[in-house]
């Protein structure tokens, strides 16, 4: 992959650069709750835009339908980047319209825009090849070169991660150069005992990596949205919680490959339930009822680990060698159903080995509870990027930026 040291070393200055970022950033309302991501990839925007460069940002957020959606607005993300950058962003209210047209036409050297949300066109996300290719041509007719930097996103088959980078001349920027660099290192040799951490909400997509952790980690402990599929594999009543009622097979297929191949695969003891979701807006009190992991009541869902687990996960977290930790324990977002996601962050920093949290979420939840992010080995802004890189798969975005 070409770098963007070398990109500018050919020559940028008055070029306009279409940088593939991923600004999915936690909102309340309209206010960032955590601005990692942004502050990951402004390194590689000043860069471009110090050397001259025309700097078009563009990413998605949340996952709107094909279709503009105010509530996935990226101006909240183009406003925090101009304060980190110290210099005026501007924004663009749509992605390939009348207003990035001139938004880009009024560039000067230097100068950086954010674009709307990429997420509101339909071609961005589309599975037919052509209607991508379509919304591809759009984009590319903004810009002169194309700089890859979204590692969160690179997972994704879409139009500008994927497609784009086929028709304009393009590099990695420094975040995905570093993100990559890092987690290598866990495909590779790792320190040992390798402990991996699951939790979060995206069920489905994250399962899969399980697969391959078999043939790698030394133990596996699952938390968050993830445990209650497990738990309901394991004959145990589930309630109302999270539950990917499909992939039930598969997971009896991983506790009993684990317990052949030695793997320790650790479910919660303990569970926080309530009958209602919290409300993650006035944190009213959520009042939860613990209950035992295997006697959760059928009206009522699990929202974060119990004491008893917290304790036993930090135990074997304690003599780990390496550690790769995605998705949090529970609903960190309220103070009720934050403890376990603070109680796996702390296990990590005791621990004396190399650790690596990945996921928007997961990196935001370790910042909100007021952890200091360089106290981790290395922080991954990827979440499902992270874990696909560490199953091996080929990932589209990477693939694209090779020459
Ligand atoms: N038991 C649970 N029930 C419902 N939601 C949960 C539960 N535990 C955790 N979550 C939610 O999971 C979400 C984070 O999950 P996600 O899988 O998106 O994490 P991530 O990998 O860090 O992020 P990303 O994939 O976006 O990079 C949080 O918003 C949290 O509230
Ligand atoms: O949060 C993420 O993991 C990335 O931004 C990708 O988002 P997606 O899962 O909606 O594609």
């Amino acid at each position: 992959m070409k770098t963007i040291d070398e990109l500018i070393q050919d020559g940028v200055e008055g070029k306009r650069i279409f940088v593939r970022a991923d600004l999915n950033v936690p909102l309340d309302g309209t206010t960032i709750t955590d601005d990692g991501r942004i502050r990951a990839v402004a390194p590689t925007i000043a860069k471009l835009a110090a050397a001259g460069a025309k700097v078009i940002v563009a990413s998605h957020l949340g996952r709107p339908k094909g279709a503009p959606d105010a509530q996935f607005s990226l101006a909240p993300a183009a406003t925090r980047l101009g304060e980190i950058l110290g210099k005026k962003v501007s924004f663009a209210t749509d992605t390939v319209g009348d207003s990035a047209k001139a938004t880009v036409a009024a560039l000067a050297n230097g100068e950086v825009t954010l674009l709307e949300n990429l997420r509101f066109n339909a071609g961005e996300t589309s599975k037919d090849d052509a209607e991508r290719g379509a919304f591809a041509d759009a984009l590319a007719s903004l810009a002169d070169l194309y700089v890859g930097d979204g590692f969160g996103a690179v997972h994704r088959k879409h139009a500008s991660v994927f497609d784009l980078p086929a028709r304009l001349p393009h590099a990695a920027g420094d975040l995905i150069a570093t993100e990559v660099g890092v987690l290598k290192k866990l495909t590779e040799d790792v320190a040992r005992p390798y402990v991996v951490v699951l939790g979060g909400a995206k069920v489905s997509d994250k399962l899969g990596v399980i697969d391959n952790l078999l043939e790698k980690a030394d133990r596996i402990l699952i938390g968050g949205g993830m445990s209650y599929t497990f738990l309901k594999a394991k004959g145990h009543e589930v309630g109302i919680s999270l539950l990917q009622e499909d992939q039930i097979p598969v997971c009896l297929e991983y506790l009993a490959r684990a317990e052949q191949r030695g793997v320790e695969f650790v479910l919660p003891v303990d569970v926080l339930v309530s009958a209602d979701f919290p409300d993650l807006k006035t944190k009213a009190p959520a009042n939860p009822e613990l209950v035992a992991s295997d006697a959760i009541p059928a009206d009522k869902e699990g929202l974060d680990i119990g004491p008893k687990t917290r304790e036993l996960y930090a135990s074997k977290l304690a003599d780990a060698g390496t550690v790769f930790w995605n998705g949090p324990m529970g609903v960190f977002e309220h103070p009720d159903y934050a403890n376990g996601t603070k109680a796996v962050a702390q296990a990590l920093l005791n621990c004396d080995g190399f650790t690596v949290v990945g996921g928007g979420d997961s990196a935001a939840a370790v910042r909100i509870l007021g952890f200091d992010e360089n106290a981790f080995g290395h922080i991954s802004t990827g979440g499902g990027a992270s874990l696909e890189y560490l199953e091996g798969k080929t990932l589209p975005g990477l693939a694209a930026l090779e020459d």
